[in-house]
């Protein structure tokens, strides 16, 4: 059987304009589906795990953003159904981050029909946990990009600029907002076990996907199914260094700047002397300290290009 998870708010409306679109496709072609549409912040786990649990359901197909995405997955993952139920994404957000790795066409038909199609290739993908027994599938930042994370999902503009389909402008006009105020600061980073003390940190950021904040290519050559997190840290006593960074993210072009410094581990911890904001997903995530590790093949995933 097929699950179908839908926000409705996703993309200001974005979720429910696709849904319908999506259900009369389905009428016509008269396929087999359970679904339901969300109604508050959180409970899209609670009906992944119920879809997995009591109604034996081997692939869903969430309809939505990155942060209903991550709820599904820790919902699809807590009841069991890691390698019995694969992920599927018709993308409906403001980043699109984890549709934009993974292959999954814009147009709702298309991501549709690679949802369904029975030849669609079927991933594993690894996992990121959290020491508070959360999971993420994209990534994980602390410092800047938490702050900008938290202050994009409560902002008014970006309500305005899903409307005009320009949800992705939304990060990068809070940065910009944020920037002129930041306060770097030094963080201790353990990388499977071996510290690191990093003075003037911006952010540092545990990529499964090149991507975040809707398309900055933050981590260009991060792999989703390698067992491994890669980690960038972005350190400058410069702002105005930092903004010529903040551009070139954009691009992959930061990856050769001196203030720009990459790992790559199974384990990584990340404390400060001031707490600082989290971010998973796209979505407030606590505080640090904060311990993360690899899980090898968490998830099954119904990742693009669709078949030709
Ligand atoms: N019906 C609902 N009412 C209020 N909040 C909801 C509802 N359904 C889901 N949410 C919350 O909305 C948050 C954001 O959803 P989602 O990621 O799908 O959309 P988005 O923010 O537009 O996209 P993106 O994550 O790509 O920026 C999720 O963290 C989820 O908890």
């Amino acid at each position: 059987m097929i699950g179908i998870i839908i926000n409705p708010l996703s993309g200001n409306g974005q979720g429910k304009k696709t849904w319908l679109r999506v259900e009369k496709e389905l009428e016509e072609r008269k396929t087999a589906y359970i679904h339901k549409a969300t109604s508050y912040g959180g409970e899209a786990y609670e009906i992944a795990a119920q879809m997995v649990k009591a109604d034996e359901v081997k692939r869903i197909i969430v309809i939505g953003g990155d942060g209903t995405i991550n709820e599904v997955v820790n919902g699809i993952v807590d009841a069991g159904g890691a390698t019995s139920c694969a992920l599927a994404v018709i993308p409906a957000g403001t980043g699109n981050d984890y549709a934009k790795a993974h292959e999954i066409p814009k147009n709702s038909m298309e991501a549709l029909n690679l949802a369904l199609s029975p030849t669609s290739t079927i991933k594993q993908i690894d996992l990121i946990h959290t020491n508070s027994d959360n999971l993420a599938i994209n990534n994980i930042g602390a410092g800047f990009d938490g702050l900008v994370a938290k202050l994009t999902n409560e902002a008014a503009y970006k309500k305005l600029l899903n409307r005009l389909g320009l949800g992705s402008l939304a990060y990068f006009i809070t940065m910009m907002r944020v920037f002129g105020t930041y306060k770097h600061c030094t963080i201790w980073l353990e990388v499977d076990g071996i510290s690191h003390e990093l003075t003037h940190t911006w952010l540092a950021a545990t990529a499964n996907i090149p991507f975040y904040g809707g398309s900055m290519q933050i981590c260009p050559q991060a792999l989703s199914d390698d067992g491994y997190l890669d980690v960038v840290v972005i350190r400058s006593p410069s702002r105005w260094k930092v903004l010529s960074i903040l551009f070139s993210v954009y691009s992959g072009k930061h990856v050769n700047h001196p203030a720009v410094t990459f790992y790559k581990g199974r384990s990584i911890s990340i404390r400060s002397a001031a707490p600082l904001l989290l971010q998973a997903d796209g979505e407030a995530a606590g505080e640090t300290p904060v311990q993360l590790k690899i899980v090898p093949r968490g998830i099954s995933i119904i990742a693009g290009p669709p078949a030709l």
